[in-house]
């Protein structure tokens, strides 16, 4: 379970969030808000990449303040744009980037690469130069990076925003098949049907928490 405790975050003297507290324990969890709602700082505080200005962010019990590592191990982060994720030129290098980091040994990190490739329908890009990769595909293997981690916890922020609607399937299609506890921060309505709880910001402040038939025509009626 994440569990967020009375937690405020502010840029310089601009309160972002505002004491929030929150329990996060389902499967599927959605984030949605206005533009700079704060949806992204939210999802970004669940890892460890941004501290909270004051309260605290438990998962599975770790603080990220003092167990950031750990946490980061736990909790797998997807950006918004693959091209901030992928650091290394070649596909199979940039899958096992992370890998090594966690002393997987070689034949670990090349049998992860065959079967998450595969999962994906990519495995003959394997030795492809990243940057030729279609958006599309770069968002699955940056997803597919943080995947071969083994996270329990996937957050991903915006996953589908800049992507055309065939990939945006391709996409959809991969989250619902996370067998991982999925936390997504979005603007596309349409991907959160299926999601057992919708947490709505507005302001700093949870606007609704509820099951998307109730939350979503709430937030499109405060949208209006
Ligand atoms: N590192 C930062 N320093 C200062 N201000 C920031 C920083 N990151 C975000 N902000 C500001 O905090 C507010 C919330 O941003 P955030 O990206 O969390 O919102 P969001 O709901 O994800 O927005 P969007 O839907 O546009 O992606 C925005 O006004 C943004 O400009």
């Amino acid at each position: 379970m994440i569990d967020i405790q009375n937690v405020t975050l502010a840029y310089a003297d601009r309160v972002i969030l505002r004491d929030i507290s929150l329990e996060l324990s389902e499967r599927r969890i959605a984030i949605i808000g206005a533009n700079g709602s704060g949806k992204s700082s939210f999802a970004r505080l669940l890892n460890g990449l941004v501290m909270p200005t004051k309260g605290d962010v438990l998962v599975d019990g770790l603080n990220t303040r003092t167990h950031g590592k750990d946490v980061r191990q736990k909790v797998g982060f997807v950006f918004q744009n693959p091209d901030n994720q992928i650091v290394f030129p070649v596909v199979e290098e940039d899958l096992a980037f992370g890998m090594k980091n966690l002393k997987f040994s070689k034949e670990d990190i090349a049998q992860k690469t065959t079967d998450i490739l595969s999962r994906y329908n990519m495995l003959d890009m394997r030795e492809h130069p990243a940057h030729l990769l279609s958006g599309g595909q770069k968002q699955l293997l940056a997803i597919s990076g943080v995947l071969v981690m083994e996270p329990t916890y996937v957050v991903l922020d915006e996953p589908t925003t800049l992507l055309d609607l065939r990939n945006k399937r391709r996409i959809t299609h991969a989250i619902n098949a996370l067998e991982q506890t999925v936390i997504l921060a979005s603007h596309d309505l349409d991907l959160l049907t299926d999601f057992d709880r919708v947490i709505v910001f507005d302001d700093g402040r949870i606007a609704i928490d509820d099951v998307p038939s109730v939350a979503i025509p709430h937030y499109i009626k405060l949208m209006s």
